[in-house]
């Protein structure tokens, strides 16, 4: 049978999977770590993928891949292919005074019409995650890196791109050289961009125009829904290409943004929910439009399949319980036990987790605050779980944003690398006041790239090929007595923050 990979270049770490194209059986995985910080060099991406590549024992025999990634981060390009400057990533607030000052152009001084403008356009109002934001930051802050742009690409553009052989100029691990306009990219991280209606299908360089300044750049070529987009280059990867389809060589298919990728990993239909605690929070859904929520907190992104893509975010999610980790200097499984000894709303102590500022509510210069600290409340236990707690109620808020805009909840998934934390596990339930399945434990942006690999290989051989059809097994499904005094104590204090 065929192998497919799936590539997830996510914030922390890049993760492979090497899947069965028709079964979907897991065969073998490899990850490799990406450095800390929100302004990374992209090389670290394309080392990180090569070292994840051999430890899954490399991709010598795969048929197709994929690769999802960390959305909106700004890879500038000059003309020779090399990066401008470091990217610019997701989690990058230094734009937060760009996207306001673009949201009041557009409202021609109305802050509130112009943010509606930017919903109605692309799906989203701007805050300083999104790429467009960062364009803006650039033209003001570094003119000079600006005049050099030749291309604007995402992670996941620009990783294909050099699986695909394409790089900079003289580079011996970029063979095909600096062509900007074999870049690629799909619909769903193309929304995620600011210069993207997906309700359309278009790019909207007088958007780009207003941001950058100009609009004579290279943007990635936007491939279909599971259309392969280029054909790996025998070289990168240790011989990335397939021996076993020779004559096609390994697709590369169009890849996506990694909360489309989770979403084609877990084979979403509308009703069913998932919340991600990675680097990020995000609460997810799938809908047959895209949305254009005006007050910021619901991203109308689009999805891999060609519907729409609901997505509340949060900016502190899995580190929230890293930097708790770090306080009270405990493992993952210590912090679980300590969580768990503290009651529900932890007798009063509230954490609000603004520890890296937050996107949704858009407060970029917040910093935390810990609330109700008392001699009873300072406790280790009761900390953990403050911690814990704070961070699952900005994720409760994003299922509420959903709710507001008529989405149903039939089924909610709890997926990323803090997903695995039992205390987390249990007290979800507790402040969502929602039953919560559990799937197994997995790469799922990493696995909706795999997916489409498949997809992309069976339509090289049929046009008309639906997406394999996987499933996903959920472990288990967890249940408890909702606990509102958990997010009636967070909403008392979270906007004195
Ligand atoms: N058992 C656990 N309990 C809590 N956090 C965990 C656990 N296992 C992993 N994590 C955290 O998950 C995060 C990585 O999750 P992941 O979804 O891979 O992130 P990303 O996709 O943003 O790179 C790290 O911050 C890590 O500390
Ligand atoms: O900004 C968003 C979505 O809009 C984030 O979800 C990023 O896409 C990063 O994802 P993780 O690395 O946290 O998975």
């Amino acid at each position: 049978m065929p192998l497919v990979a799936g590539v997830d270049t996510s914030t922390q770490s890049c993760k492979i999977v090497v899947r069965d194209a028709e079964t979907g059986a897991l065969v073998r995985t490899g990850s490799a770590k990406h450095p800390d910080g929100t302004e990374v060099d992209p090389q670290h991406w394309w080392d990180a993928f090569q070292e994840a590549a051999a430890a899954a024992g490399g991709l010598a025999d795969v048929a197709a891949l994929a690769v999802g990634g960390q959305q909106h981060g700004m890879v500038t390009l000059d003309a020779d292919g090399n990066v401008v400057r470091p990217a610019l990533l997701w989690n990058d607030n230094r734009s937060a005074p760009s996207a306001e000052a673009l949201i009041t152009e557009l409202g021609n001084g109305d802050r509130e019409a112009g943010a509606q403008a930017w919903a109605d356009a692309v799906g989203s109002v701007l805050v300083a995650s999104l790429t467009i934001t960062k364009l803006r930051w650039l033209r003001d802050n570094e003119p000079e890196n600006a005049a050099k742009v030749a291309a604007v690409a995402l992670p996941h553009d620009w990783l294909s791109w050099r699986i695909a052989g394409y790089g900079p100029a003289g580079d011996p691990t970029a063979p095909l050289g600096p062509q900007l306009d074999k870049l690629f990219t799909d619909r769903s991280d193309a929304s995620g961009t600011g210069y993207y209606d997906a309700s359309v299908g278009e790019y909207r360089p007088d958007l780009l125009e207003r941001a950058l300044g100009r609009a004579d750049v290279v943007l990635p070529r936007v491939v279909g829904v599971a259309e392969a987009g280029a054909v790996a280059h025998p070289s990168v990867a240790g011989g990335a290409t397939a021996t076993s389809i020779a004559s096609n060589g390994c697709l590369i298919g169009p890849g996506a943004g990694d909360n489309a990728g989770a979403s084609l990993g877990l084979g979403m239909t509308p009703g069913d929910i998932a919340i991600s605690i990675g680097t990020s929070g995000v609460v997810s859904a799938v809908a047959p439009q895209r949305t254009a929520d005006g007050s910021g907190a619901i991203n109308g992104f689009a999805d891999a399949t060609g519907n729409a893509l609901m997505l509340a975010v949060t900016l502190n999610a899995a580190r929230v319980l890293d930097a708790a980790r770090e306080v009270l200097d405990v493992d993952f499984d210590g912090l679980a036990e300590l969580a768990l000894q503290a009651p529900p709303g932890s007798d009063g102590l509230v954490l609000v987790p603004y520890l890296e500022g937050e996107r949704t509510p858009n407060r970029p210069d917040a910093t935390g605050t810990l609330h109700g600290i008392r001699l009873a409340t300072s406790t280790r236990p009761h900390l953990a779980r403050a911690y814990i707690e704070g961070m699952l109620c900005g994720l409760a808020d994003g299922l509420d944003a959903l709710r507001a805009q008529g989405v149903a909840m039939e089924r909610v998934m709890l997926i990323g690398g803090a997903a695995q934390s039992t205390a987390v596990q249990q007290i979800a339930p507790q402040v969502f006041g929602l039953p919560i399945s559990i799937p197994e434990p997995g790469e799922y942006v990493a696995d909706g790239a795999a997916r489409q690999a498949a997809w992309a290989l069976a339509r090289a051989a049929d046009p008309a090929a639906a997406a394999p059809a996987w499933s996903t097994t959920i472990a288990t499904t967890l249940d408890a007595d909702p606990k509102p005094v958990v997010r009636e104590q967070y909403a008392a204090v979270r906007d004195l923050a």
